[in-house]
């Protein structure tokens, strides 16, 4: 058994709450249970039930204006506070969850927060100290495929999270379903630099032949950058994103004799098939 998180990261604008909300939904259509938590303190409305919320602990309005600081300023000012308040405010709240309890922490959009602060590396290590097997999610506009430059940008700050956070890691292609023409969405899933790299040269001066040599050769070396296509119009689309999560984090392990469990306790008809229509990994 175990206690079990996703933390939804990504660019900002990039769909990491409408993730949140489908994931949400999609379980509750599966009857699996997944608490989201909201971890931005600018938020003002979600699609999902929240929780828990940080901004019972700190939000960006009062910040703001008790410190006169601008949007920016007071965002980084409420992510130290969460930082600084890990034990007093997020382990507490959090003693109201054990084993076999799946949370979902939808994150702010700047990246530099996951880049360049120590908060978020603060903030999994206390979750991994406090016994939760955790997994990335990083969520990046489908958009950024539409220019390769933009899609090299994108590849490596995901793969700079992904260094930095050193933990099972899955990005996500969001917002698939507004492509226009997908014929060649395939070559961003798996990205192959070779075959990116002409087309990076194509659009950039010769001068930079170099630096795109460069950069193409680290997501060569790492290997690790791949996407998962999410289309919040197409329920399969969510189900295999939420099997690979299952798979890096190996929730299925644990989860498939208790949801048996429980549909017995529930009466469940004799010859119960265990699938509980649940992710097939
Ligand atoms: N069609 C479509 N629209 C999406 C999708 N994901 C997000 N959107 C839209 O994109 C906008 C931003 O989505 P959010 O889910 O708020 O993005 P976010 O990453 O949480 O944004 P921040 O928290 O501000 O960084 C909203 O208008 C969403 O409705 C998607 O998969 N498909
Ligand atoms: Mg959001």
């Amino acid at each position: 058994m175990g206690k079990y998180a996703q933390l939804v990261i990504g660019p900002a604008g990039c769909g990491k709450s409408t993730y949140c909300n489908h994931l949400y939904e999609h379980c509750q259509a599966i009857r699996r249970s997944v608490h989201v938590v909201n971890l931005d303190p600018a938020a003002e409305s979600f699609s999902y039930p929240c929780s828990l919320d940080i901004r019972d602990l700190v939000s960006l309005e009062d910040v703001m204006e008790e410190l006169s600081l601008g949007p920016n300023g007071g965002l980084l000012y409420c992510m130290e506070y969460l930082e600084e308040n890990l034990h007093d405010w997020l382990g507490e709240e959090l003693e109201g969850y054990g084993e076999e309890d799946y949370l979902v922490f939808d994150c702010p959009g700047q990246i530099e927060l996951y880049n360049h602060l120590s908060v978020f590396r603060s903030f999994v290590d206390f979750l991994k100290n406090d016994g939760w097997s955790v997994c990335v999610v990083y969520c990046l506009d489908a958009h950024f495929i539409t220019d390769v430059a933009k899609f090299m940008a994108g590849a490596l700050q995901a793969l700079a999270a992904m260094v930095k956070l050193e933990l099972p890691h899955v990005n996500i292609l969001t917002k698939v379903d507004l492509l226009e023409d997908k014929r060649h969405l395939e070559d961003f899933l798996f990205p192959d630099p070779a075959l990116l790299l002409p087309q990076l040269a194509a659009s950039t001066g010769p001068r930079f032949r170099q630096l795109n040599g460069a950069m193409a050769g680290l997501l060569d070396e790492f290997s690790l950058v791949a996407f998962l296509p999410l289309d919040i119009t197409d329920e399969d689309s969510i189900a295999d994103i939420l099997g690979q999560i299952d798979l890096a984090i190996q929730y299925g392990e644990d989860a498939e004799p208790r949801l048996r469990d429980e549909a017995l306790g529930e009466g469940a008809d004799d010859d119960d098939d265990g699938g509980d229509g649940g992710a097939d990994i």
